[in-house]
């Protein structure tokens, strides 16, 4: 468990929010009163606060449906679109997540959706890629106590694409393995392959 997962759902101030938004086009030399700002710092909260919901959010919120299935072998849901924000530089960064696991003999099992609402629990945060990805890992842990649990997340960074060092195209790849996935090389291999086959 991580120290976020403990905090319970609150709004963001929006009003707060609203002035810093006027400071910031005051401070790049902008006039917040011109016809096409001045309603911009309410539209940036609007947007901030759908962007940073997952605050408010605990996994356990998402993983509601939970059922036994006697499936025993790996359940994977591939290319889930996800859009997160950079907490170095708060551009987004964006990509794809793959979510699976492998249920315990008596185990539980949750709704194909739910991993990808799972995944927006933990993206729409402020982040870094590595912690997402091993968020996403653990939440399934705790809930599912699933045999095991891999996670990879391939993204683009515009903090890397529109300013600083400018490299588009380059993806950074992240992966979280529990479990069986850590102590079995087959099985993790036979995973990434499933997840790395393109067709
Ligand atoms: N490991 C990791 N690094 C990230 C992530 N998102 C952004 N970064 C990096 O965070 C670093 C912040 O570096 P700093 O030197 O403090 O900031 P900066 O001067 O803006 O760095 P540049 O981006 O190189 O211009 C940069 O190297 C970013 O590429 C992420 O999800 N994971
Ligand atoms: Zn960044």
């Amino acid at each position: 468990m991580t120290a976020m997962e403990g905090l319970e759902p609150r709004p963001v101030d929006r009003e707060r929010i609203e002035r810093a938004v006027r400071e910031i086009l005051i401070a790049i030399g902008e006039d917040p009163e011109r016809d096409g700002l001045v309603k911009t710092p309410e539209r940036v909260a609007r947007a901030y606060e759908e962007q940073f919901s997952g605050l408010g959010q605990k996994p356990g919120d998402v993983l509601t449906t939970v059922f036994e299935a006697g499936h025993e072998e790996m359940i994977l849901v591939k290319d889930i679109e996800l859009y997160s924000t950079c907490e170095h530089h708060l551009v987004p960064f964006y990509g794809v997540a793959h979510v699976g696991y492998i249920p315990a003999a008596d185990g539980r099992i949750t709704g194909l959706s739910k991993l990808a609402r799972l995944v927006d629990v933990y993206a729409r945060r402020p982040q870094v890629q590595e912690r997402l990805t091993g968020q996403v890992a653990d939440a399934i842990m705790d809930h599912l106590q699933p045999r095991g649990v891999i996670v990879v997340v391939e993204a683009e960074h515009l903090c890397m694409t529109m300013r600083g060092v400018r490299k588009p195209g380059a993806k950074t790849v992240t992966s979280a393995v529990r479990g069986i996935f850590r102590g079995s090389d087959r099985t993790r291999s036979e995973a990434m392959s499933l997840i790395l086959d393109r067709r």
